[in-house]
This record gives structure tokens, C-alpha cells and sequence, in this order.
């Protein structure tokens, strides 16, 4: 899948701006940004749901949105909201979903049967959609996203209802698909997903501000990210806030980490700390995505 200058404009808002993408098949490929970044209106213009305001679109060599009809058999797409029938049955809603894909009754039987029991299904397909649990709905909505055997699937926040177990669980069967050759497209905004995907984009605004695997973005990270140990980590947080070249700052628990902008800056941290008498060990950590996000989003400016 490739898209050159592909640009989506709301009014006068731009929400995708000139992304130029490529994501390989068969891999686990990621959209991380904050929430009205632009993730959703991509997924949507990459199936041919919206059309771009500018810019070309190539999903599984079909030129979108001029061939988006014969890319619909072709691919699953599970949005962030259930969008299931609450008032049908488990069964009912799969088989509501085969007769849209046009699936014949053999082959509607035979996924019905696969699914129920690939996404542990079986004691709830008379069950209705409406009464299941999150993680049961989220189960659910992957069978149906994958009806047709699509050869790419696009997830958009799949996990934002779901516990950090079903969570796992669902990144499991993602991985399986992925064996099996599926292309998948996830969108988050989870550092713990990002971490998973095999290639990831960090949009901002509608622009792409980093890509890569998450180890290239952490070994390019282009910051240093720092462990302050103190008895006072929000007297250190404060201290720090309006030090030139501190990107951002959170406690984690007792300590601080910090994220400055290059190795110069760790000397000032540390004098910093000092002369406003905050006892404090000063020490660098490995990048984690968080700093990678933060380094790219916030391009140099303090938080
Ligand atoms: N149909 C629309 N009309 C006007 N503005 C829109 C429309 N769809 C999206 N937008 C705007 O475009 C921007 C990007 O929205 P989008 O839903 O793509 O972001 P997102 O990254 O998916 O966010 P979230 O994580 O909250 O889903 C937002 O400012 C949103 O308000």
C-alpha cells in the first residue's frame, strides 16, 4: 500500500496533510498520534470510504478511490465503536455480514464454524450482541472484520474498550493473522501497541513526524532521556519545567524521567537540581516510544 501527498481538508482544516506512506504486507503496521491527528480520516480514505481532497492512493495494486468497489471484497475494516447489531445474535450478526460480502451458504457455514471456535465464540452464538462482555464484543467485531479472509485489515482503535488482558489476547490472534499473510493497519494511541507493530507512523496534526520499527525510532531518537531519583519528584518536575532544553518531564512513581534535547544538557539538570537544593541522582535510561513520541511531536519545543 502507497499513498503520495495524500491530504484531507474539513472546511479550513486540514486533517491529513501530504502523508507520503508505504506499508509492507504481511506486517503489523501502526498509526500512533493523539486523539485528532488525522488517524481515522486516513483508515477512511485508504478504504475507499472518503475521498481524499488531494493526493494517490495504491491498497493492494488498486488504484483508490476510482477501483474502492473491488477493494471492499478484499478487505476487513473494524472501526474503534461496536458497529454490530446489538438486537441480533452472535450467529446472527456473522451471518448478516457473510450475506453482505455475498458469501455463498457453503462458505458462510464453514467461516461461521472456523470463527466461533478461532475466537472462542462457541458458548455465545445465541447469545445478543448487545449483552456481551467488551472483550467478547471485541472478539466478536475481529471475526466479523475478517469474514471475507481479507488480505489487509484495517483496525481502527480496536483495543479502546477492552482490558489490558483482552488486550494481549486480541494482539495475539492479530499476530496469527499476520502469519497467515494478512496486511493489518492499526491505529492507537497506546505506547504498549505502538511497541508491537512492526513498522510504525507518529502523525501530528495530519503530518507524519517520524517512521520507522520502533528500535530504529528508538536508536534514532535524537534526545536523552534521563532518570532523576529524588525524595521530591514534583519539586524536581517543577525545577526543571523552564530549563532550556528539557523537552518534557513525568514522575513515574518516585523517580522522574526526563527527556532533554542532547547530553550537553545533563550538566544544567544537575546543577539545576543543586543550587535549588533538591537532592537528586542524575542518570541516563534507554529511549522508550513514549520519548520517541514526545521527541516528535513536540520537535525540539518544551512542554
Ligand atoms: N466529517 C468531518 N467533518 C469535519 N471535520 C472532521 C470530519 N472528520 C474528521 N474531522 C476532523 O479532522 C481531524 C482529524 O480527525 P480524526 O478522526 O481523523 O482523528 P483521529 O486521529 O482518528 O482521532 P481519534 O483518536 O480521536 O479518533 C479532527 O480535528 C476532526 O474533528
Amino acid at each position: 500500500m502507497v499513498t503520495h501527498g495524500l491530504t484531507r481538508r474539513f472546511g479550513s482544516l486540514t486533517a491529513v496533510d501530504h502523508l507520503d506512506l508505504e506499508v509492507p504486507r504481511s506486517r503489523v503496521y501502526g498509526f500512533l498520534g493523539p486523539n485528532g491527528c488525522g488517524k481515522s480520516t486516513t483508515i477512511r480514505m485508504l478504504c475507499g470510504l472518503l475521498l481524499p481532497t488531494e493526493g494517490d492512493i495504491r491498497v493492494l495494486d488498486l488504484e483508490i478511490p476510482r477501483q474502492a468497489e473491488t477493494l471492499k471484497r478484499r478487505i476487513g475494516y473494524m472501526t474503534q465503536s461496536f458497529s454490530l447489531y446489538r438486537d441480533l445474535s452472535v450467529t446472527e450478526n456473522l451471518q448478516f455480514v457473510a450475506n453482505l460480502f455475498g458469501l455463498d451458504r457453503a462458505r458462510t457455514r464453514r467461516r461461521l464454524d472456523e470463527l466461533v471456535q478461532t475466537y472462542r465464540l462457541e458458548s455465545l452464538t445465541a447469545q445478543l450482541a448487545g449483552t456481551l462482555s467488551g472483550g467478547q464484543k471485541q472478539r466478536l467485531a475481529l471475526a466479523a472484520a475478517v469474514l471475507n479472509e481479507p488480505e489487509l485489515l484495517f483496525l481502527d482503535e480496536p483495543t479502546s474498550a477492552v482490558d489490558p488482558q483482552s488486550r494481549r489476547d486480541f494482539w495475539a490472534e492479530l499476530f496469527r493473522l499476520t502469519e497467515a499473510g494478512t496486511t493489518l493497519l492499526v491505529s492507537t494511541h497506546y505506547m504498549d501497541e505502538a511497541e508491537r507493530c512492526h513498522q510504525l507512523a507518529i502523525l501530528q496534526e495530519g503530518r507524519l513526524m517520524r517512521e520507522g520499527s520502533p528500535e530504529q525510532l528508538k536508536a534514532d531518537l535524537g534526545a536523552l532521556p534521563l532518570l532523576v531519583e529524588t525524595d521530591r519528584p514534583h519539586a524536581a518536575e517543577l525545577a526543571l519545567a523552564d530549563l532550556p532544553g528539557v523537552l518534557s518531564s513525568a514522575q513515574i512513581g518516585a523517580t522522574l524521567r526526563v527527556l532533554v534535547d542532547a547530553e550537553d544538557t545533563r550538566e544544567p539538570v544537575t546543577d539545576r537540581l543543586r543550587t535549588q537544593g533538591i537532592e537528586a541522582r542524575v542518570s541516563t535510561t534507554d529511549p522508550n516510544l513514549e520519548d520517541v513520541f514526545v521527541a516528535a511531536t513536540q520537535g525540539g519545543h518544551r512542554t
